[in-house]
Parts: structure tokens; C-alpha cells; sequence
């Protein structure tokens, strides 16, 4: 059995077109996050310690807003950044801002303790480059050399005054198309967003492996 791990409602419900066989089910589970520029290491080592943690073929998902303007911020913060600034704070000082560009980003990491085909891909060298980053101490424990899948997804637009209801997070603030994310049912959101991109390459790959 696939676990999709995630304490987050809002990304199970997202998942669930792409998951819906019955071979996958959320586990509710806040594994430890390492801080990190990028997503790629921050989903690598939360697959690990979810693998630890579930023992069986654990999905993570670790994601994040990118504002332009602000160069790239919150980015891997933006879980702390909704829960202390909020969206509407986000909203307010994207406004002052010239450059309002924005990017949803969203890694994937599949860990199932055994190897597999991970050919490397920008993403995993990021990893390991972040490793090398970390120290010596970040290959202290054995479970840093379980191998992890990575798959990402990114969706451009820019921040808005909040508008429509649906979705979770910033999605009332993140215009795509003319449109917030809030404004669109799961299917459009997942036709576009980064998330829906990532489960795509993630549904293709694992069912061909
Ligand atoms: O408007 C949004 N539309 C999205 O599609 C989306 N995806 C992620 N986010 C936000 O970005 C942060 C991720 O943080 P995150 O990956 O650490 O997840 P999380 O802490 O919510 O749960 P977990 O999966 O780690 O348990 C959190 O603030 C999420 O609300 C989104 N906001």
C-alpha cells in the first residue's frame, strides 16, 4: 500500500483523481522538515523519515509560493509564513510591489527503502548538492542513503486581491489565467497547477515501473 503523507487536507483532496484506485491512503503524519532553499532536499529527506516512520511505500509532497518581487520568498517557508503572516498580510506587501510575478512549485518524493531506476534529474542533484551543503553530519544516519524518486510540478501567475472560495492556502491570492485558484473547481486547479503536474509524472511513472 502507497501512503500519501501529508497533514494537509487541501493537497489529499487534490490527489485523490490521481490516486483514487484504492492502492494509495493518506497518512496523517507531520514528519520532521529539514530547512532548505529548495524543495527537492526538503521533500528527499521528509520521504525518508515518512518511509521510517510508515514502513511501507511512503508519497510526500512539499511545496511552496515563489513571489518574484520578493525574490522567491516565502518559498520553502510558505507553510510558517500562512500560519504567522497569513495570506491576506502576503497579499498586502506583494501590492507595494513592482514586480508581482509569482510561481507555485511543487516536488513529489517517493520513498520504498528498496532502489529503484533514479535517474538523476535536476531535482536530485539538487539533493545531493544540498547534502554535500549539510555537512558531514547530514549522512550521520543509514536512512540518508535510501534512494528518493522526486517529481516536480510549477505553475506561473501573480498575486492578487483575494478572490473566490474554493481551494486552501494562497489559492484566493494566485491568479492564473485570468483566474484565481480559489476560483476554480479541483479539476481546473488540477489541470494547471503544480501539484496536478507533479501527480501526473508521478501516476505515469509508477504505474510503468
Ligand atoms: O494556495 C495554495 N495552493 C496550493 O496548491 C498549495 N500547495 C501548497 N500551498 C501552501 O504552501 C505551503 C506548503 O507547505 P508544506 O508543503 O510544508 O505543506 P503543509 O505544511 O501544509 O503540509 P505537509 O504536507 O507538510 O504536512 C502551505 O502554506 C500551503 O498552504 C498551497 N497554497
Amino acid at each position: 500500500m502507497l501512503r500519501y503523507v501529508t497533514t494537509n487536507p487541501g493537497k489529499v483532496h487534490e490527489a485523490e483523481r490521481y490516486l483514487r484506485d484504492g492502492s494509495v491512503e493518506r497518512l496523517d503524519f507531520d514528519y520532521p522538515e529539514i530547512q532548505a532553499a529548495e524543495l527537492g532536499p526538503i521533500a528527499a529527506q521528509g520521504a525518508r523519515e515518512a518511509y521510517r516512520h510508515a514502513g511501507e511505500p511512503v508519497l510526500v509532497d512539499d511545496a511552496g509560493l515563489f513571489v518574484e518581487g520578493l525574490d522567491g520568498f516565502p518559498g520553502p517557508y510558505s507553510s510558517y509564513v500562512e500560519e504567522t503572516l497569513g495570506v491576506e498580510r502576503v497579499h498586502e506587501i506583494a501590492a507595494d510591489l513592482d514586480d508581482r510575478r509569482a510561481a507555485f512549485r511543487c516536488v513529489l518524493g517517493y520513498c520504498d527503502g528498496d532502489g529503484f531506476d533514479a535517474s538523476p534529474d535536476p531535482v536530485d542533484r539538487g539533493d545531493r548538492d544540498a547534502a554535500a551543503a549539510a555537512g558531514p553530519d547530514a549522512d550521520a544516519d543509514d536512512s540518508d542513503a535510501l534512494p528518493v524518486k522526486l517529481f516536480e510540478g510549477y505553475v506561473p501567475g501573480r498575486i492578487v486581491a483575494p478572490r473566490g472560495e474554493g481551494g486552501f492556502g494562497y489559492d484566493p491570492i494566485f491568479e492564473h489565467d485570468g483566474e484565481t485558484f480559489a476560483e476554480m473547481d479541483t479539476e481546473r486547479k488540477n489541470a494547471v497547477s503544480h501539484r496536478g503536474r507533479a501527480l501526473e509524472k508521478f501516476a505515469e511513472w509508477f504505474a510503468d515501473r
